[in-house]
């Protein structure tokens, strides 16, 4: 992985820079608006580079707006936008539901309106939009009638949100075969005047600390909305260049997506938070900005790029996956004395989960987290377990190669050793990155008080 250093853009900067990219994709609230005023220059800037042939995009996590609701704002501030050229998290959270997972069911949505059209126009229904009033006692919370068709739970920005909603999206989330996903984690939604409210991250957060399940995100910094703009548009990532606001969301999906990306100073991230991130030593928050100075330019730089030195895929995985998957059946052991790192799971010291396939020359390490250790204490302990029948659960991770993380056997505990005898060891770990495998897992029970874990892996291209 390279980056380079960033530079003021000004004068002879902008035309190279402009020259290097064909498509510009832009962030929403704090870049071109903040609430309902235009931030000045915004929409010619917009328009000039469609005069000038460049490709122009809006990828925003902001799920209060159909495509179609951001080109008439984007109109009536004078944007020269088309709805097919807005990637919102309404509608991409829709795609997501219905092309990534496949969605059969309904949703239970905390969201807008705009939430439920986008759903509806694929074809997937809802229910839960609106106000929830509370009413009847705790008793009568826990047993509040559920929907049996729901099948997914989705968070988005909910200005009904309550305690109510936050019940019910638990109760569907205690059932282990619902989807949980949120379109975003932005915890502010800046508005006009510098003013803000609470955003969708702290709804997300509290459904997700309720039902003590993390939730899928679509919304930047996730690759998803930009896979979704580029298998539309094909996009060339080498020549595109995204402007955001936020270090943390814009930024950081131009890095994860290896393009080109140039922070403005005019909505939530500072050159001060740059300037930490790049002096924090962690290649994950470097992903989010290397500034070189403060400067009084409305945009700074942050230009990244991923190329040599990081993770050859080539060397772990077959890039041909689906070719081969039923060749790449992985056994799932767990190393460290399960049972004591079970217990010790609230102590904050932490029990390590290993993945090895069986045809493959790696086994990839990570540390266990909560989800892990409760998948785990099922299968081992499935005397005491509930089990769910003859049903399967499909669970999806992306894992991070760390590709300079290789892990010596030796200092390893011994079952680990036994398990990566004659293997390379390296670290992985949970990201939305560009440099990324795949795994989905299969959680069988059996009535007979047995579960297995059959897991697949793969490299996507
Ligand atoms: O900055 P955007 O356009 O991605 O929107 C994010 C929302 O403001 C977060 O609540």
């Amino acid at each position: 992985m390279s980056r380079s250093k960033c530079t003021r853009l000004s004068g002879a900067l902008v035309e190279q820079l402009l020259d290097s990219v064909d498509s510009v994709l832009f962030d929403c609230d704090g870049v071109i608006w903040r609430g309902d005023q235009a931030i000045t220059g915004a929409s010619e800037v917009i328009n000039l580079l469609k005069e000038h042939g460049k490709k122009v995009f809006f990828v925003t996590n902001n799920s209060t707006k159909t495509r179609k609701m951001y080109a008439d704002k984007m109109s009536s501030l004078g944007f020269n936008v088309t709805a097919d050229e807005v990637f919102g998290t309404a509608y991409c959270c829709a795609v997501f539901l219905k092309t990534v997972c496949r969605l059969e069911g309904k949703v239970y949505l905390m969201g807008s309106n705009a939430m439920k059209q986008e759903l509806e126009a694929v074809g997937v229904q809802q229910v839960g939009v609106g106000p929830d009033h509370v009413s009847g006692q705790q008793i009568d919370w826990a047993n509040v009638p559920l929907d049996p068709e729901v099948k997914a739970v989705v968070v988005g920005f909910d200005e009904h949100f309550s305690y109510m909603k936050l019940n019910r999206a638990m109760q569907y989330l205690v059932q282990k075969d619902c989807l949980f996903v949120g379109t975003n984690r932005d915890t502010r939604l800046p508005l006009e005047g510098g003013k803000a409210v609470p955003g969708t991250g702290c709804l997300l957060q509290a459904v997700e600390t309720a039902a003590q399940r993390q939730a899928q995100t679509v919304g930047k910094p996730n690759h998803f909305m930009f896979d979704c703009l580029a298998a539309q548009f094909g996009v060339e990532r080498e020549r595109c260049l995204m402007v955001g606001d936020r270090l943390d969301t814009d930024i950081l999906l131009g890095s994860n997506c290896g393009l080109k990306t140039l922070l403005t100073l005019t909505g939530v991230s500072t050159v001060a938070e740059a300037e930490a991130h790049r002096d924090s030593g962690s290649a994950e928050r470097q992903g989010m900005g290397t500034i070189q100075k403060k400067d009084a330019a409305r945009f700074i730089c942050t230009k990244t790029s991923f190329q040599g030195g990081g993770f050859d895929s080539s060397s772990y995985l077959p890039k041909a996956f689906w070719i081969g998957l039923s060749a790449i059946l992985l056994l799932v052991v767990v190393a460290l004395g399960l049972a004591g790192h079970l217990a010790l799971a609230g102590s904050g010291s932490k029990g390590l989960i290993c993945y090895k396939p069986v045809d493959q020359d790696s086994c990839f390490l990570q540390t266990m987290v909560r989800s892990d250790y409760e998948h785990v204490g099922s299968l081992v302990n499935a005397s005491g377990h509930k089990l769910c029948g003859n049903k399967m659960q499909r669970r999806t991770e992306f894992l991070g190669v760390l590709a300079a993380s290789q892990v010596n056997v030796s200092s390893l505990e011994e079952p680990l050793q036994t398990l990566c005898q004659d293997r390379s060891v390296h670290w992985t770990r949970r990201t939305d990155g560009k440099q990324r495998l795949v795994y989905f897992c299969i959680d069988i029970c059996f009535p007979s008080n047995i579960c297995v874990s059959v897991c697949f892996y793969y490299l996507p291209e």
